[in-house]
């Protein structure tokens, strides 16, 4: 692939345009907002010059209820030899398409699993896709010079290709993303009225649970109407658990005992059913989930401090496997929790309290 057109340079396009562009491909940019395509190409995404003929590829990025129409347009204008669009939801822009009458052999519908709780150019960044899903939905007339140049995209951004059916993805993220946006923000929302004494207490818990739940709402309304049966199915299977767990709760409050063991062997099957779907969540790189330990290290709020510690690790010859950060409430400080190989714990746990770091045991 050597020229692109990404239409729509939001967080998606714009990341997909960063990464086209590091690798070679000159990529056009436009949005309906020419502010934000202005925005994608200072910050090295590609041009906002208009390509002189059809591009490669054309990558269209927009919300979900303007895919068909934006699609629709850039074919019937023969912007390029073949179009994707990357959408969170692909049963109903297809169908949207072929009610259009369009012939959608030039057209795959994908979906990059990977995101953020963020919009817009400024939260873009190169390397959103590496080692991430990225589902493709050809149809049965889809080309198959369509077909590579998604897969080119798709390596290009350092994705991992998927082939799925279009209504079967629709069912998996209503399970794997629509569901747990919803449930963040169900849990999220329990905090708006909340006395202070108690949002202040907010630990690295509720953290992890809520942090989708500062997305777009307007993005995320597109999503959840295009997709609203697949997503009660979840939903009432998990108002089932929630209405069992209120008895059990209550149950708990009793002075008979009987009824008190009752309510927590059913606390406790959900807590061990939660610890069995938990473990199937695919780890890096979408490879099997691993066991990794976590080493616990105090750092103060100050420049260049976890540069130092990376360095250390380093020099230890051990591999970080990931990173997290516990803020401490209203203190300069906090924990860096450095995941790696069990075998490396204590490896690194000893290098890093020789150079003088405080480890949390
Ligand atoms: N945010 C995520 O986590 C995520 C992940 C995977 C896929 N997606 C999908 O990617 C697409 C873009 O999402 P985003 O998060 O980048 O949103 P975004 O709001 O950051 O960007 C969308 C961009 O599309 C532009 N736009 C809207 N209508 C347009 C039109 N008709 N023509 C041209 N430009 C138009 C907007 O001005 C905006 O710049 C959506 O379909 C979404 O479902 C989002
Ligand atoms: O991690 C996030 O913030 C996301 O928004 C990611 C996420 C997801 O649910 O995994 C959200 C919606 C997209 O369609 C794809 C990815």
């Amino acid at each position: 692939m050597r020229t692109a057109l990404v239409i729509g340079t939001g967080l998606i396009g714009t990341s997909i345009a960063l990464a086209l562009s590091a690798r070679g491909v000159t990529v056009h940019l436009s949005d309906h907002d020419p502010g934000t395509a202005r925005t994608a190409a200072a910050l090295g995404a590609g041009t906002e010059a208009p390509p002189e003929g059809p591009v490669d590829l054309a990558v269209i990025a927009v919300p979900p209820a303007h895919v068909a129409a934006t699609v629709a347009r850039a074919v019937r204008g023969g912007l390029a030899r073949g179009y994707l669009d990357v959408a969170s939801v692909k049963g109903g822009p297809r169908r949207e398409l072929e009610a259009l009458g369009l012939d959608l052999d030039s057209y795959l519908g994908t979906h990059p699993m990977s995101g953020k709780e963020r919009s817009g150019p400024l939260a873009a960044t190169a390397d959103l896709f590496e080692g991430r899903p990225w589902v493709l939905t050809p149809g049965r007339g889809t080309d198959t010079e369509v077909l590579n140049l998604a897969l080119e995209l798709v390596s290009l951004c350092r994705g991992v290709p998927v082939v799925m059916d279009a209504d079967a993805h629709d069912r998996a993220v209503a399970l794997v993303s629509h569901t747990p946006q919803l449930m963040s923000s169900m849990v999220a929302a329990r905090l708006r009225d909340a006395e202070e004494s108690a949002v202040r207490l907010c630990g690295q818990g509720i953290r992890d649970v809520t942090r989708i739940a500062a997305s777009d709402p307007g993005m995320w309304i597109d999503i959840l109407t295009a997709n609203p049966g697949p997503i009660a199915d979840v939903l009432s299977g998990i108002a089932g658990d929630l209405q069992d767990t209120v008895q059990a709760l209550r149950a708990l409050e009793s002075s008979d005992e009987d009824k008190r063991q009752g309510g927590v062997r059913l606390v406790e099957d959900l807590l061990r059913r939660g610890n069995a779907g938990r473990s199937r969540v695919p780890g890096k790189h979408g490879a099997a989930p691993a066991a990794y330990e976590v080493v616990a290290v105090f750092v103060t709020d100050r420049p260049g401090e976890l540069a130092r510690i990376f360095a250390d690790a380093g020099e230890a010859g051990v591999n970080i496997e990931d990173v997290r950060i516990e803020h401490a409430t209203g203190q300069q400080a906090g924990l860096a929790e450095l995941t790696v190989e069990p075998s490396a714990a204590p490896l690194l746990s000893a290098a890093l309290r020789e150079r003088g770091w405080s480890i949390r045991q």
